[in-house]
């Protein structure tokens, strides 16, 4: 699915009006139909329904809301809030056919003085401003924002909450931003849900389609898109009969070193349930008995230190080769890494310590295999590419460094974001707070190292791999909860993540 600007909404807007033909009332119409739709399945029993109503027409589908909840019998009253001496030409109609509906009691509001009490039951509807918002919020309308805010009523952000710009609030005052419970937005999401400081405002969020006309969708560009099942299941290359385990590629994992061998085990068992033909792990000494016992799938490649990463197998028997999980940083570490970076022709997936590796020495940057995949979490993203003092801004930042550098990046968290060299990011709606948990990264190495193995692209292996990743982890918690789940479920699971993947 694509995500488009806010500044974009208003084209495709006008398109759909002109192109499908629909007058702009009767688009308006539709989009509130389905608020009210959602609404009244969310709460079926009626109560008591405040609406805050803005100039433009996010305040016009709050009247006609207003209006579709009155004729349901829900009790509503309605505040239009006064920023500006007229309504946008929609929202002004919305106004004179509420008006004929007695029962709804409609307030303009002059003065903060003339601010409702808001109970814990009643749902508030926050339709002040939506993606016509062009400045931070000041005046009237912040004060109701602040009183809203204040309140223990539930609220309903129509669109999106007022006064959360779509994309950029690095120069916003958060004071001034609705905090919802339900975020119902039209037809796209908007990228600044996708951020964690927005969580706050946002709530929990869903897309209403509301028929936007899909040329217009489709001929539209922008950079930023979500992962879909359908989309990610398009990427799959089918098994053939005839293919043996050198179809499926071999890919070479360094990973492991003294008292982390554990993340060279997962990153192992997960590279082989991802589908690799063959794996070979490249560990230090101690390691040998641990991984030939844990993981007898895997072939071993023995480094000459007992305890870290010095050294590699010779590189032309591999199809992609992933290096991080639980190496150290030391000083024959990083002189292997410059090595590695300098002999590899492969794509690789450089992982945990191998980032800070490149973090303390810019100038491997150089130096990087063409398809290489970068899988840094915040703090190593910060220590890689710099830091930002918030996503929009960080969010850039991953974009620019994947175009100068001809690198898939990919900064993990809720929303994981995939920046391509292209320019595109994707945004992955799998995963839960459950994953937050030790060894979740090196599960994710090894998946990603087993696509590239298996020839799929940096960016396609890439989208799967973290895909699935958070497939597997959802369909966990959805058996043994959040709390319980560590990395390993994350592999037992990866099987029924495959299947649900390609069902
Ligand atoms: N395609 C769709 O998704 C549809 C969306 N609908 C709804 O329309 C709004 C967008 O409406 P628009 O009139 O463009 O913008 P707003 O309602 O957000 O109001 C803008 C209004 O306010 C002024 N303004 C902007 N910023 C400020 C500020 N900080 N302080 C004071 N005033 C401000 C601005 O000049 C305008 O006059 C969308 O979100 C949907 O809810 C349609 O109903 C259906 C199709
Ligand atoms: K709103």
């Amino acid at each position: 699915m694509k995500i488009f600007p806010a500044s974009k909404i208003a084209e495709i807007d006008s398109y759909t009006i002109e192109h499908e033909p629909i007058e702009s009332i009767d688009l308006m119409e539709r989009a509130s139909r389905k608020l009210f739709k959602r609404i009244v399945k969310k709460f079926p029993a009626p109560r008591n329904c405040k609406i805050f109503v803005g100039p433009g027409n996010n305040g016009g589908d709050g009247l006609a809301l207003a209006r579709m909840l009155a004729e349901k019998n829900y009790a509503v009253e309605v505040f239009i809030i006064k920023i500006s001496d007229c309504l946008s030409k929609d929202a002004e109609e919305n106004l004179q056919r509420l008006k004929i509906f007695k029962t709804v009691d409609i307030y303009e509001m002059a003065s903060v003085d003339a601010m409702p009490w808001l109970f814990p039951d009643d749902i508030v509807i926050d339709a002040i401003f939506g993606s016509g918002l062009s400045r931070p919020i000041e005046g009237l309308p912040l004060e109701v924002i602040k009183a809203i805010n204040a309140s223990e009523a539930k609220v309903i952000a129509v669109d999106i909450p007022s006064g959360l710009m779509g994309e950029d609030n690095s120069k916003n005052d958060y004071n001034g931003i609705i905090k919802a419970d339900l975020t119902l937005s039209f037809q796209f999401p908007k990228l600044a849900f996708l951020f964690p400081e927005n969580a706050q405002f946002v709530g929990e969020w869903e897309v209403l389609p509301i028929g936007l006309h899909p040329d217009i969708i489709e001929k539209e560009q922008t950079p930023y898109k979500m992962l879909s099942r359908e989309f990610v299941k398009s990427l799959l290359m089918p098994r053939k009969k005839f293919d043996h385990k050198g179809t499926y590629g071999h890919g070479l994992l360094i990973s492991g070193s003294y008292g982390k061998m554990g993340a060279a085990i997962l990153a192992s068992r997960a590279g082989l349930r991802a589908g690799m033909g063959l794996l070979t792990s490249h560990i230090p000494r101690l390691g040998y008995e641990i991984m030939q016992t844990a993981v007898p799938e895997a072939m071993v490649s023995i480094d000459r230190s007992d305890i870290i990463f010095t050294e590699f197998p010779d590189l032309n028997q591999f199809n992609a080769v992933a290096i991080g999980p639980g190496i150290d940083k030391k000083q024959n570490s990083y002189r292997a890494m410059i090595e590695l970076l300098k002999e590899s022709k492969v794509p690789m997936v450089i992982d945990a310590d191998a980032i800070n590796i490149i973090g303390e020495h810019p100038e491997l940057k150089d130096d990087l295999p063409m398809g290489s995949v970068f899988t840094p979490h915040p703090k190593e993203f910060e220590r890689l590419v710099g830091k930002a003092e918030d996503s929009f801004t960080r969010n850039k930042m991953q974009r620019e460094f994947a175009k100068e550098h001809s690198v898939t990046l990919v900064l993990k968290g809720a929303y994981t974001a995939i920046a391509c060299p292209e320019g595109s990011v994707y945004f992955n709606p799998t995963g839960n707070p459950g994953m937050a948990t030790a060894g979740s990264g090196d599960v994710l190495t090894g998946i990603i190292l087993s696509l590239l193995s298996q020839g799929y692209s940096s960016k396609v292996a890439t989208i799967i791999g973290v895909y699935l990743h958070g497939l597997a982890g959802d369909l966990a918690a959805e058996k043994i909860g959040m709390e319980a789940l560590t990395a390993g479920d994350l592999i037992n699971y990866l099987p029924k993540a495959w299947l649900r993947l390609k069902k």
